[in-house]
């Protein structure tokens, strides 16, 4: 099989060169022509979107992976067009160029499509409302893709972290080491998924061949808050002897820590039926947590 990841220095890009790697050849895109590791790759800078056809008509892979995305939610709101052209039209001319050659596209979006109202995870079908740019954009991005006609799967995710790249458990790792005390939302709920679990789970999906297009949600088991993630950042860290002392960690209310960006109080997500369609087991989010920080591999 010929993959081809977009956006390969991402956390969930570069997790995907990994996962992806025994399935076959894997072709990876940065905006920049050249992985984090220094070595060249394609360039493909997704502002430049009628770049994007001509590169998949002449890589011809069986599937194309877009890990690619404008991910910085506060800066979305007063940069709008650059956020819409990156996770809404980039998205879409990617879908269309895949679907005039029967390439199967796989795309993550987000659990901040929704407001955040819910009582109980929400499921695929569940409706909509973003309550800022950057999760609009994503919205806008699904709507794109779906109607391409482009055989496809749209994996809903949330909370990415991992060893690589800008997430929550490294500013965690950085500011514990430097702080005695640290205060952190404890009124937001969701699914701190690891950016590998997210790539493996690709590579499973690739394997056995997308069931169905659509929208599936993709996350760890269970739920938390961002201070209950805080602090099981810190029992581990300490426990694996990455941290010497472990700070305070204050629970606060998102009252207390003004944001650009209003977040979802409220973002798990249901996966029954991923789970179902592809036979998966997906594990509790702290079992997550802790194989990250033990296999450094990841
Ligand atoms: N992070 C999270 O918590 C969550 C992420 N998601 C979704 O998962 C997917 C992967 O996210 P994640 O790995 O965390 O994202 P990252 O922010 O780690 O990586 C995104 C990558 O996209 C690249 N990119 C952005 N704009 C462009 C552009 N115009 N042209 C080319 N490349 C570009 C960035 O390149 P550069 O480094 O050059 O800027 C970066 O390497 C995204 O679709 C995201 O929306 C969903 C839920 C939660
Ligand atoms: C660093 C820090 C953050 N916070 C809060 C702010 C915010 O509500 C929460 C998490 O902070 P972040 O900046 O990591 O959150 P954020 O950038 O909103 O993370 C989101 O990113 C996008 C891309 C997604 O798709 C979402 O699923 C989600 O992961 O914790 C504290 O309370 N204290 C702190 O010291
Ligand atoms: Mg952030």
């Amino acid at each position: 099989m010929k993959l081809l990841v977009v956006g390969a220095n991402g956390q969930v890009g570069n997790a995907l060169l990994r996962a992806l790697a025994p399935l076959g050849e894997v072709i990876a895109t940065t905006r920049s022509g050249q992985l984090d590791d220094g070595s060249a790759c394609e360039r493909l800078d997704l502002a430049d979107v009628e770049a994007i056809a001509p590169l998949v008509q002449r890589l011809r892979p069986d599937a194309v992976v877009n890990a690619a995305a404008y991910t910085a939610v506060d800066r979305a709101e007063d940069d709008r067009a650059a956020a819409f052209i990156a996770n809404a039209d980039a998205p879409a001319r990617l879908a269309q160029a895949c679907a005039a050659q029967d390439i199967a596209l796989v795309h993550y979006s987000t659990d901040y499509v929704f407001d955040g109202r819910g009582t109980r995870p929400y499921r695929e079908e569940d409706p909509t409302a973003p309550l800022g740019v950057y999760g609009e954009s994503k919205l806008a991005g699904e709507a794109g893709i779906a109607r391409s006609g482009a055989r496809h799967l749209i994996l809903r995710t949330a909370w990415v972290y991992g060893l690589h790249g800008h997430n929550f458990l490294r500013t965690m790792l950085r500011v514990g080491a430097e702080r005695e005390e640290l205060r952190v939302v404890a009124d937001q709920r969701g699914c701190p998924t690891p950016a590998w679990l997210i790539a493996e789970t690709t590579a499973r999906i690739l394997r056995q061949g997308i069931a169905a297009s659509g929208v599936r949600h993709l996350v760890a088991a269970g739920e938390t808050t961002w201070h209950g993630f805080a602090e099981a950042i810190f029992d581990e860290a300490v426990a694996q002897g990455l941290l010497a002392r472990r700070p305070k960690v204050v629970a606060i209310a998102t009252s207390e820590y003004p944001t650009r960006a209003t977040r979802p109080a409220y973002s798990v997500l249901d996966t029954a039926r991923l789970r179902g369609e592809y036979g998966l087991a997906l594990p509790d989010w702290r079992d997550a947590l802790h194989r990250t920080l033990s296999d450094r591999a990841n």
